[in-house]
């Protein structure tokens, strides 16, 4: 059983011109992935969160948590995952840390010994157990987004959704979230975490779904989707001599030769055929100063969505 089924899923606002916020959207994310879903504003993200989470109804199509079906077993599906938002959203600033998940421990049905003992787990599994009488109030943005995760966690759920949970953060506060985002996984958690951030996705995620108007682009590990908006491979080099850069650019399956931002000549390679005969011609020639990879996930995002509702951080 997967850990989320997603079945030609479509969900739209109103009567408006304005299209479907998804269209025919499906996804798997098998048990124990940390998934990420990658889009500009507007492409969906936060509609397939809240389908997932029961608190939208799709207009067409069928989305499961663990078997569990969103719609017509939402109490089950409840049970299965939680949602932690990045920000302020959603935390009683003067309650204490233990009281606000004392609070959310209610919520989901725990009490006495047992929502006391969970407390003090998630308290320490997020690092606040030293704060947990203070008042929210005057916890830093990375202390209230540890609470956040510590509140998620509190009923066990198999299944996490991230929504933005990094942004505003401080690097230093980043680096810890994702620490914990990793022990998760490690843990056996299935995680889904909507992001525009490609630092964020490449850092955590097994596999990333591009979102795009309400549609997928495409779902593949992050090391694999430079090859859906380039060739297959990249080489770039410095120094070649102008009639080597003719006969590079004769060669079956280069798409491309243009001059990197440091000045050295980049070349697109729409196979691996493509990329020994450009290395093959480029060392004949002589030239030495010679590296080869994959375009990042920045350079993904940006020739797949342009500059459109684009979030790029550090
Ligand atoms: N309550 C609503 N009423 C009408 N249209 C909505 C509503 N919520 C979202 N939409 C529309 O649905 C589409 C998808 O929005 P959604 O919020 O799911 O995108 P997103 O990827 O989460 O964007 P962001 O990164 O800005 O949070 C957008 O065109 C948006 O305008």
């Amino acid at each position: 059983m997967n850990a989320v089924d997603v079945i030609r899923l479509s969900r739209r606002y109103g009567r408006g011109d304005s299209g479907n916020a998804l269209s025919d959207l499906s996804l798997t994310i098998p048990v124990g992935e940390v998934h990420g879903l990658l889009g500009p504003n507007g492409a969906g993200k936060t509609t397939l969160c809240r389908i997932l989470s029961t608190v939208l109804a799709p207009t067409s199509g069928t989305a499961t948590v663990l078997g569990s079906d969103v719609v017509t077993q939402a109490a089950a599906v409840k049970r299965k995952l939680a949602v932690v938002f990045g920000g302020d959203r959603g935390l009683y600033g003067r309650l204490t840390a233990r009281q606000n998940l004392s609070f959310w421990a209610a919520l989901y049905g725990l009490s006495g010994r047992r929502a006391r003992e969970r407390v003090d787990a998630v308290l320490s599994v997020v690092g606040l157990d030293e704060r947990a009488a203070e008042r929210v109030d005057t916890f830093s943005r990375g202390m209230k987004q540890r609470l956040h995760l510590a509140r998620g966690l509190v009923a066990e759920p198999p299944v996490l959704i991230l929504d933005e949970p990094t942004a505003g953060l401080d690097p230093v506060a980043t680096r810890e979230f994702r620490e914990l985002v990793r022990a998760l996984r490690r843990g056996g958690s299935t995680i889904l975490l909507a992001t525009h951030d490609m630092a964020e996705a490449t850092a955590l995620c097994d596999r990333v779904t591009l979102l795009d108007r309400g549609e997928v682009l495409a779902t593949e590990h992050p090391d694999d989707l430079g090859r859906l908006v380039t060739g297959h491979e990249r080489v770039e080099a410095d120094g070649v001599p102008p009639d080597v850069l003719a006969d590079l650019c004769e060669l079956p399956g280069v798409r491309a030769a243009d001059p990197a931002d440091d000045g050295w000549l980049r070349l697109e390679c729409a196979t691996t055929a493509a990329t020994s005969a450009v290395l093959d011609v480029l060392v004949r020639a002589g030239v030495t100063r010679l590296r080869t990879g994959r375009p990042t996930l920045d350079e993904v995002y940006l020739r797949t969505y342009g500059g459109r509702g684009l979030a790029v951080r550090a």
